[in-house]
């Protein structure tokens, strides 16, 4: 059994939506990014990386290459998914917080935790989205930005 953690931010710029695990999600601005910007899955990438150490998101995908420009970041899990399988690794459980005022993550929860485990291959119980705000305070207080931390635990399949 192996552990990994991820923290992954973007900067709120023009827009009218936000990417969240995989769901757009309706919000004032948007972000700004290389790819479609989803916190959510290039935090859970990193943990996923990291449990198995082979390094971050921005060495198998690297933000110079235009090749990822505007990419759907379900397609950098998938890619991650198949790493750990090549190894003989599958994912335990992913615990993911995201932080923002806004937008409400709650509802969307749920279709996040369907998306994730589909691209996984896992089933949805080891998949669990949380979030908070940090009470108006830095700069999701300020509402300048999203962030978000993951933790997973891989093992031996
Ligand atoms: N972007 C967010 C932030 C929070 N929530 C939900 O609200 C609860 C209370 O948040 P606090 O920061 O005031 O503790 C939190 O536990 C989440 O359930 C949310 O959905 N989206
Ligand atoms: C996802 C990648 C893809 O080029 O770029 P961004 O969308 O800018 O996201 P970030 O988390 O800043 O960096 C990782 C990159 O791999």
């Amino acid at each position: 059994m192996r552990i990994g953690q991820g923290f992954d931010v973007h900067a709120f710029g023009e827009g009218d939506h936000v990417m969240l695990g995989g769901v757009r999600v309706a919000h004032g601005q948007g972000v700004l990014a290389h790819s479609d910007g989803d916190v959510v899955l290039h935090a859970l990438c990193d943990a996923l990386l990291g449990a198995l150490a082979l390094g971050d998101i921005g060495k198998h995908f690297p933000p110079s290459d235009d090749k990822w420009r505007g990419a759907d970041s379900r397609s950098f899990v998938r890619a991650v998914a198949g790493m750990l399988a090549e190894r003989g690794y599958a994912l335990g459980n992913a615990d993911i917080t995201v932080i923002c005022e806004a937008p409400k993550v709650g509802p969307h929860a749920q279709a996040m935790r369907e998306v994730i485990a589909a691209d996984l291959g896992v089933d949805i119980d080891r998949i669990s989205i949380k979030a908070t705000t940090t009470e108006t305070l830095g700069f999701t207080g300020r509402r300048e930005g999203i962030a978000a931390l993951a933790t997973v635990l891989v093992e031996r399949s």
